[in-house]
């Protein structure tokens, strides 16, 4: 076997605070079970103890027995996970640990019989429960674990029940109330009753009565519990029996008592009838608040009880009541929480002084639906009573946690199940709750019992603070059928008390299975009578549902107009910011463009730019240049006739040139010639000079045309930029012809208002001058639309 780890389930370390989530109570290490708090409040961990039942001969047979679970001193016990459990497989995969150790209050073995659970458990709270204090007890576990056995028991071995029960008529003693008048009402009043309710009553008790009178005494009041019951008492050294325990001799006592059921989440009642026929189904009980906080079942039939017989008879008619659906598991396991309370009212003459409750919860089985192998409805079954479990589970974490960390408290989910909020006000600091957690020691049930130990190990961490006088605020009030108080500052009030006598026209659902036994002409009186209330309610609440409409079609209309002003303003806004970004888009472009264009030129004529003075200075020049050419080109022929006539002149008229003259003559042709070649050069070069600057003037007209050209396109493409402002201007203009038809909705809306508050029956004038008045307020703005329009297309007109 691999080594194992032992956990220790149990918060040791942790300090618990006050469970009443209202009062502000010192935080304080808890050593012991139970502390004083300042005030006189008590404050405590809840008690949560642990009962282990012994095998069945089938169980043995079935080799259940595999040492899971050992029990080391009385208060702690340790769990083995068996063979082919799901923990011991986790353990082995590492998972967690296959020894779980966890502690309790106290723990009962197998051999601990049921007297010796009631004397170290439940007979503290029964104690609170006779002096005036709320006790809840639950009994937790997984199926056919030993819940009902500890709660009801058997003949032979009565449960806590039968000795609470047993206590009580002990502490009661001589001084029974058996008026049976004076009765439950609400979750913390008392009812007056008049005569013939006491009647019913009687009649009711006495036919469960009947119904179980040849059945056995499952208290055992001839048994097990008889002899307690006869003396000496359980109690003989207590102050409960000897009914002298400092209370005033006038007292007296009633005992009432309801059992009920919740199964799916419904709550029915165990003490009503037997139904006839099968198929009928039962009505189920709505869970109510009283206006302070306190649930309470609708309805629910409360018996009074005066002897243990009685007691006992009224669970055996409960329990026949009980269905109990078949699993696998155990055939005989009921499905649901059945729940039996006590109502012990202290009467002083007419007088309710006190009522104390103490309830007794048997939770239905926790099993896993595979296990059980339950299907169809008995799984609907299961994950209801799985829900309200972990709704319980979540309760009781949350209030840990809240105690622990008073800075974030979290939601307490009691009104998520109907079980936490029938008992949420004990929880809350009104009353002593305590658990007692039934494990059986089967191998085959482990997982689920180390589920239900490790929820007890949590609930055990829950520290109650008991105010010292719950009583102060759970003083009951004595009320009429109307539930108008009868009893002021202790003092019956005489005229409520004859109104209420005498007020025989409404009923409630007890009267109606009376009605039978009214002669028939009140019979239709009554009907009369409810007829006419029925229709003044009617009328009453149609007057009420006008009015609320037209107040509600007043605000729906202001409204409708407040946002409809509000959109136009914003789409004037968007408008007027969209156009002021355009035009500057526009201008941005224009700029660009104009920058552009002159770039481009400034580019081209950088290269082939002359300033103007230069080049009239060479054209200057090069005129010069030409008219010395044709000077010199005239002088040039003119040398040419010379040179020819003076040979001829020289061989005619001479007979004997001068050899001087020849070379003067020679000399000047020659200089005349090379000027004449200069010149000529000078010319080609200058003609050069003027056919490049012609060719210069060619590019530069050419550059300014691409220019223009460029220019050209720009434009044409912020003709284009135009018309899609235009086009944008054009669909703001479609939005307000939108927004003028939907003016007009408001228009037809209006007038079909108009229409519905003149068919209205009841119009206060007031409120129709208010509503003109909101109209013409509403609509004043409405007529400065023509003046947007304007405004409009005067934009467009300026754009
Ligand atoms: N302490 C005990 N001593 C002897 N027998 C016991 C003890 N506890 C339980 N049993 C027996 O075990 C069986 C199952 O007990 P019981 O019906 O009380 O279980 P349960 O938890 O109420 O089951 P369910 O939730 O299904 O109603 C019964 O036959 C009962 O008599």
């Amino acid at each position: 076997m691999s080594p194992v780890n032992l956990t220790e389930e149990e918060g040791v370390d942790m300090q618990p605070v006050d469970m009443d989530l209202t009062c502000i109570a010192p935080r304080a290490s808890i050593s012991s079970q139970q502390t004083a708090q300042p005030g006189g409040a008590e404050q405590q961990t809840m008690r949560v103890y642990l009962r282990v039942r012994p095998f069945s001969k089938e169980e043995l047979a079935d080799d259940e027995d595999q040492g899971c679970v050992v029990i080391e001193n009385n208060q702690t016990v340790t769990l083995k996970a068996p063979k082919g459990s799901a923990t011991l497989k986790s353990s082995e995969k590492g998972i967690g640990t296959s020894l779980h150790k966890f502690s309790f209050s106290q723990i009962f073995g197998e051999e601990m019989t049921q007297s010796e659970l009631f004397e170290d458990t439940v007979k503290s709270q029964t104690s609170d429960f006779l002096e005036g204090k709320n006790a809840l007890i639950f009994s937790y576990g997984v199926t056919n674990a030993g819940k009902t056995y500890t709660i009801q028991g058997t003949p032979k071995e009565p449960g806590i029940l039968p000795r609470v029960l047993d206590a009580t008529f002990h502490y009661i003693g001589g001084r029974l109330y058996e008026g049976m008048d004076l009765k439950p009402y609400l979750r913390n009043d008392a009812q007056y009753l008049d005569p013939d309710q006491v009647k019913q009553e009687r009649s009711a008790q006495a036919a469960i009565f009947a119904s179980v009178k040849d059945e056995c005494d499952s208290f055992g009041t001839s048994g097990g519990l008889g002899s307690l019951s006869s003396p000496p008492s359980p109690f003989p050294s207590s102050p409960l029996s000897t009914g002298q325990s400092g209370e005033a001799g006038s007292d007296q006592f009633a005992l009432w008592v309801a059992f009920y059921e919740i199964y799916n989440e419904c709550v029915y009642d165990l003490l009503q009838p037997h139904l006839c026929s099968k198929s009928k189904r039962r009505a189920a009980h709505r869970v109510c608040d009283d206006g302070a906080g306190n649930a309470y079942v609708k309805d629910l039939r409360w018996i009074n009880i005066q002897t243990l017989g009685e007691a006992s008879k009224l669970l055996q008619f409960g329990n026949k009541n009980r269905s109990a659906a078949a699993t696998k598991m155990n055939q005989s396991s009921s499905r649901r929480q059945t729940i039996f309370t006590m109502k012990l009212l202290k009467i002083d003459g007419t007088t309710v002084e006190r009522i104390s409750e103490f309830s007794l919860c048997d939770l239905a089985g926790s099993e896993r639906c595979n296990k059980t192998k339950t299907f169809g409805e008995r799984l609907k079954e299961a994950g209801n009573i799985n829900n309200s479990l972990l709704i319980l589970g979540k309760c009781i974490s949350a209030l840990r946690n809240n105690q622990t960390d008073r800075v974030k408290s979290s939601y307490i989910p009691f009104r998520e199940s109907k079980l936490t909020k029938l008992f949420q006000t004990v929880f809350c600091g009104k009353g002593r709750a305590s658990m007692i957690v039934n494990i059986n020691q089967c191998a085959s049930t482990y997982d689920e019992t180390l589920h239900v130990m490790k929820f007890s190990a949590v609930a055990k961490q829950v520290v109650q603070v008991i105010p010292a006088k719950p009583l102060e605020s759970l003083a009951p009030c004595l009320v009429d059928r109307d539930g108008k108080p009868l009893v002021r500052n202790g003092v019956i009030d005489s005229q409520a008390l004859e109104s209420y006598l005498s007020d025989d026209e409404l009923l409630d659902e007890e009267d109606e299975a009376n009605m039978s036994l009214l002669p028939q002409n009140d019979l239709v009186n009554i009907i009369e009578s409810l007829r006419t209330k029925l229709l003044a309610e009617r009328r009453r609440n149609l007057v009420q549902e006008m009015e609320i409409r037209k107040e509600m079609g007043d605000a729906m209309l202001q409204q409708l107009m407040e946002s409809e002003e509000l959109r136009i303003r914003q789409i004037e806004e968007q408008k007027e910011s969209y156009q002021e970004k355009l035009e500057n888009t526009f201008e941005m472009y224009k700029d660009a463009i104009k920058e552009h264009a002159y770039q481009c030129a400034m580019n081209n004529l950088e290269d082939d730019y002359v300033p103007l003075d230069e080049f009239i200075a060479e054209q200057d020049k090069v005129e010069a240049l030409k008219r010395k050419v044709t000077e010199l080109e005239s002088l040039k022929s003119g040398i040419g006739r010379d040179v020819c006539a003076v040979p001829t002149v020289d061989q005619s008229s001479q007979t004997q040139p001068s050899e001087a003259t020849e070379a003067a003559g020679d000399d000047r042709v020659k200089r005349l010639y090379k000027e004449k070649c200069a010149m000529e050069k000078m010319c080609e070069d200058k003609q050069l000079l003027i056919l490049s600057l012609e060719k210069r003037l060619i590019d530069l007209s050419q550059t300014l045309e691409k220019v223009r050209d460029g220019f050209l396109e720009k434009s044409s493409a912020l003709e284009v930029l135009q018309k899609k402002c235009d086009d944008q201007a054009q669909s703001m203009d479609d939005l307000m012809q939108q927004n003028a038809d939907k003016d007009q909705e408001v228009e037809s809306l209006k007038k079909e208002l108009a229409k519905l508050s003149q068919k209205s029956p009841v119009q206060p004038k007031t409120k129709r001058g208010l509503l003109a008045n909101i109209r013409e307020a509403v609509n004043s703005p409405r007529s400065s639309s023509p003046g947007r329009k304007l405004r409009k297309t005067s934009k467009a007109a300026h754009s």
